[in-house]
């Protein structure tokens, strides 16, 4: 179903300079002379030393069928000049029927301390929070790779473990430490409402920002609701949510409503097949939110992600299984007792 589908291929992104795209098989030569360094290779515990030029070859054919198969992203980091000058990538792994993805990369040792790890990491854990169905990022790195742990303490990963894992270029056991980040680690619109710290209560509260949205829980012929996932680089990246949006100023909820459905689904709705059913408040970090819902069951057009968001029809009964912002978490309910 929708809420667990995975891209079936490797995207091209941007991290500032850098491009990352999935590896190829004419990547095998730039990746065996980075990642062939005691320095490099020290800190990846599953790569031996020497690193036989032959296991980056296959390392990459199988980097190609694990995006296929939905079990890992694995992206070339390119230079603006085209070289290869690392490697990262997303494993997914699914316990207790929650999926997670393993953060791992390496970056070759002349290009360390540009900041080339946190900016990749960053926007592979944005890209993946956005559009994979996991809920947590983890990554486990040896105690003694000061350098990771920088990394990942900066992006808002938290030290969630500790343990051993061998590493196989050190010949044995070496203490490791496990890091996780979770979708609101990333995005400050999620983040829970945070205790102020002694010097902040001492300024005056800063007034809260009110924040009204006008949004639809459009139902087809057969009793489903359509949910629009948001995309990333919005707030609330990946998260399941009513169509809607933002209240302009002189607009009324119902006149923003039918503008927003054709912006952002190409449909066209009268005021007239709007009805107002409940609303959802919810304090954020930076604002509040005051969102007015209506039921819609009329509208012209096929409803597409004209923004590039991903659609999906929903039954009531499956609508726990969508993540979704926590403002909308009280209107699931209603819609299961009305559908
Ligand atoms: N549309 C919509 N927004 C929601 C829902 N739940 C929820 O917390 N929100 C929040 C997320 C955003 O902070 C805000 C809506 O903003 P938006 O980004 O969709 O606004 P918009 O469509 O006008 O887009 P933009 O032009 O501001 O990018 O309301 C929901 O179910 N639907
Ligand atoms: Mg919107």
């Amino acid at each position: 179903m929708a809420a667990t589908t995975f891209p079936a291929e490797t995207p091209t992104l941007t991290a500032g300079v850098y491009t990352l795209r999935a590896l190829e098989p004419g990547d095998a030569t730039a990746v065996h002379t980075q990642v062939n360094d005691w320095n490099v290779i020290r800190m990846l515990s599953r790569l031996p030393f020497p690193y036989p030029r032959d296991l980056a070859e296959r390392w990459i054919d199988s980097t190609i069928r694990q995006a296929h198969e939905g079990g890992a992203y694995h992206f070339a980091i390119v230079s603006p000049e085209g070289a290869v000058i690392g490697c990262i990538g997303i494993t997914i792994s699914r316990v207790d029927g929650v999926f997670r993805g393993a953060l791992g990369y390496w970056i070759g040792r002349e290009h360390w301390r540009r900041g080339i790890a946190s900016l990749t990491a960053g926007r592979i854990c944005r890209w993946a929070f956005a559009n994979l169905p996991i809920e947590a990022v983890t990554a486990t790195v040896a105690e003694d790779n000061l350098a990771s742990v920088a990394v990942l303490s900066k992006l808002g990963f938290r030290k969630n473990n500790t343990g051993t894992q061998d590493f196989l270029a050190r010949g044995g056991k070496v203490p490791v430490l496990i890091f996780q980040a979770r979708r609101e680690d990333f995005d400050s619109a999620g983040k829970k409402e945070t205790t102020p710290s002694p010097t902040q209560t001492s300024e005056p509260a800063k007034p809260r920002r009110l924040v009204l949205v006008a949004a639809a829980a459009m139902i087809d012929a057969s009793n489903r609701v359509l949910l629009a996932r948001r995309p990333e680089g919005k707030t609330l990246a990946g998260l399941w949510e009513f169509p809607g949006g933002k209240m302009e100023a002189g607009e009324s909820p119902e006149t923003a409503l039918v503008r927003e459905l054709q912006e952002e689904l190409g449909v066209d709705v009268s005021r007239a097949c709007l009805a107002p059913f409940t609303f959802a408040s919810h304090s954020y970090d930076a604002f509040d939110l005051l969102m007015p819902v209506y039921l819609c069951r009329q509208w012209q057009g096929e409803p597409e992600g004209r923004e590039g968001q991903k659609l999906a029809w929903v039954a009531a009964d499956d609508l726990a299984r969508y993540p979704m912002p926590p403002a909308d978490l009280p209107i699931i309910p209603f819609l299961r007792d009305l559908l």
